[in-house]
């Protein structure tokens, strides 16, 4: 099993080309927040933005437009509930994130029908939480989606696989994203995260106890849309986004006792200068 260290993040995060513009670093659509679960998508926009996202429109419900814009004046917003914004929405950005804090009612369901209606083939879709749980309930078919990402926590694996976490073997855990997806890259999110892609298994050799917060799986997903809109998805961009986010933790955990995902985002433009290849 391959290991991820510090050594990716130059291999990936590269200078900026002095004649570029928003356009190039990435169109980001995250569909994402309900009622009770406002906090999920900004925490997603707001990393996207800080990774460098070029452009960020957040779906979500009107009554957290106010909340997205005084947090987060960068990022657009429009209400998932109109379906042709919506649908316009996923033919124009070339990454989605899907299910952070949506919640599982039939909109959910409803939502991810339209993805896998229009969203292009080059477009990638990083699908956690809700959108996830949504999926195993209603046995989604996602074959026919091109590119996809499925960031499960152990107890969203267990429902998409029906494996219990003792039998999440990586035998066993590919033998299900085979099952399910198998074009797909699957992260399974725990302490030392793997990532699963045509019967690849790596693992990050980062991560600590103080992310043991609500709404740090959230911000991965930004970070993640973040890396694909700059760099192009490839398994190594994947590994990256995905280091970089736990690398920072550690960093914050060495002189305190909890890792706030807000704190984290903060320090995402550092890092990732530091880490910056001129090559
Ligand atoms: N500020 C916000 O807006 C926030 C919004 N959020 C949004 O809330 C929604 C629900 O997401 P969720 O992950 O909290 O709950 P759910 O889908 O019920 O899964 C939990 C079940 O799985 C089990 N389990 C086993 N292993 C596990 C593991 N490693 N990590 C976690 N759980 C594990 C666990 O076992 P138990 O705790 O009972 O032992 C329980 O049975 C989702 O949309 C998310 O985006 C949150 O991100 C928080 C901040
Ligand atoms: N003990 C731990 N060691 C390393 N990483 C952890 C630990 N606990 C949580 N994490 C990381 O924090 C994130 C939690 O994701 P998730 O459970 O989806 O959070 P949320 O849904 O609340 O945003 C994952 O990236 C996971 O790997
Ligand atoms: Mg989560």
């Amino acid at each position: 099993m391959e290991k991820i260290n510090k050594s990716v993040l130059s291999t990936v995060i590269k200078v900026r080309n002095t004649e570029s513009y928003k356009g190039n670093y990435g169109r980001v659509l995250i569909i994402a927040g309900s009622l009770p679960f406002g906090g999920a998508a900004i925490l997603s926009a707001s990393a996207a933005i800080h990774t460098g996202a070029g452009l960020v429109t957040v779906a979500t419900i009107p009554e957290k437009f106010t909340a997205l814009n005084v947090e987060i004046p960068e990022a657009m917003t429009i209400d998932y509930n109109k379906s042709q914004e919506l649908i316009a929405a996923i033919i124009q950005n070339n990454v989605i994130v899907l299910g952070p804090g949506l919640g599982t009612s039939d909109s959910t369901d409803k939502i991810i029908q339209l993805i896998i209606k229009y969203c292009d083939e080059n477009t990638t879709i990083i699908m956690d939480a809700s959108a996830l749980s949504v999926v195993a309930e209603n046995n989604i078919d996602l074959t026919s989606i091109n590119n996809l990402i499925l960031t499960p926590h152990q107890g969203e694996w267990q429902r998409l696989s029906n494996l219990s976490i003792p039998e999440q073997t990586k035998e066993n855990n590919l033998k299900a994203i085979n099952k399910l997806a198998p074009n797909a890259t699957l992260i399974v999110k725990k302490h030392l995260s793997e990532i699963y892609y045509q019967n690849k298994v790596s693992q990050i050799q980062a991560g600590n106890a103080g992310m043991a917060t609500g709404g740090m799986g959230d911000t991965l997903t930004g970070v993640l849309a973040g890396f694909i809109g700059q760099f192009g998805n490839s398994l190594v961009t994947v590994q990256t986004g995905l280091f970089l986010h736990s690398y920072i933790a550690d960093q914050i955990y060495k002189s305190n006792y909890v890792v706030l995902p807000s704190t984290l985002i903060s320090k995402i433009p550092k890092y990732m200068k530091k880490f910056t290849s001129n090559k």
